[in-house]
C-alpha cells in the first residue's frame, strides 16, 4: 500500500508528516530528521496529500510531480519515506487517514507531526479534536508561529494533554490525547517562498 511492499513490524514507531509538498524542500527534511531523533522514531513517512481540503487546487502541482520532489529531497535517506498513502486509502481528511492507518497497522505506534503553523489552523480541520484523540501529536517550532504553543485554540483545548518536551522520546508510547511542542532552530524555508521565486535559482534541499 504505497509503501513499496514494506510491512512495519509490531511496535515500530512511525512519524507521519502530512503535507502538500508543493514542492518538497529542506525544511521538510529538517523537521523530519529532528522528529526522528527527538521522538526516537524508527521512520518518518511523508504523506503527500492528493489535495489539502483547505487549499485551492489552482497552483497545485500534480501528485506525481510533488511525490517526485519529495523523493528528490529525501534522496535515499533510510529513515524517511515519501508515500502517497492517502491516494491509496482514498482519504482526504487527516482524521480519516489516521483511522485507516491505525486499522491497517494496529501494532504500529504512529505520531502525527506538524509545523507550528498548523497548530494555529488545525481547529479548522475536519473533526480536528478526533485527531488529537487518535494518535499522539508533535508540533515543531517554525518562524513566526512560536506563539501557537500557548495562544492557539488547539493548545488551549488540549492544555492538559501537553507533555513536557523532555517526554518527547516516549511520546509514541503514550495513549492519545498527548502532544508536545518541540523547540528547534528556526528553519525559514517554505514552499510558498520557493513558488514565489520559481524559475530563479532556488535551492530546495
Ligand atoms: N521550515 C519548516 N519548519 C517547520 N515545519 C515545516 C517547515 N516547512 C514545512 N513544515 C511543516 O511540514 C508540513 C507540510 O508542509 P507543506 O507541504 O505545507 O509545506 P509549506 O512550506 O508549509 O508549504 P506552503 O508554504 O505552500 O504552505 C506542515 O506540517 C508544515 O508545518
Ligand atoms: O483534515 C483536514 O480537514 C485537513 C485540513 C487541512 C490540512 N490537512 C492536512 O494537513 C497536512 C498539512 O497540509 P499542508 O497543505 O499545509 O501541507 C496535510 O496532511 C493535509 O492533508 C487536513
Amino acid at each position: 500500500m504505497a509503501l513499496g511492499g514494506f510491512l512495519p513490524p509490531p511496535r515500530y514507531r512511525v512519524g507521519l508528516l502530512g503535507g502538500s509538498f508543493n514542492p518538497a524542500h529542506g525544511g521538510h527534511r529538517f523537521v523530519s530528521l529532528q522528529a526522528r531523533r527527538r521522538l526516537a522514531l524508527d521512520e518518518v513517512w511523508w504523506l503527500v496529500s492528493p489535495q489539502n481540503p483547505l487549499k485551492p487546487t489552482r497552483g497545485m502541482a500534480t501528485l506525481a510531480d510533488r511525490l517526485a520532489s519529495a523523493r528528490e529531497v529525501i534522496s535515499g535517506h533510510p529513515g524517511l519515506r515519501a508515500t502517497t498513502v492517502e491516494a491509496a486509502l482514498g482519504t482526504r481528511y487527516t482524521a480519516d487517514t489516521l483511522h485507516a492507518l491505525r486499522f491497517r497497522f494496529a501494532k504500529v505506534r504512529f505520531v502525527w507531526l506538524m509545523g507550528a503553523d498548523n497548530l494555529w489552523q488545525i481547529d479548522h480541520w475536519d473533526r480536528w479534536t478526533e485527531i488529537f484523540h487518535t494518535v499522539p501529536v508533535a508540533v515543531f517550532d517554525r518562524p513566526s508561529y512560536s506563539l501557537s504553543v500557548t495562544v492557539s485554540k488547539a493548545a488551549q483545548r488540549f492544555r492538559r494533554a501537553r507533555v513536557p518536551e523532555r517526554g518527547a522520546p516516549e511520546l509514541a508510547e503514550l495513549t492519545a490525547p498527548a502532544w508536545t511542542f518541540v523547540h528547534q532552530p528556526h528553519d525559514p524555508r517554505s514552499a510558498t517562498a520557493i513558488r514565489a521565486t520559481q524559475g530563479k535559482d532556488v535551492r530546495t534541499r
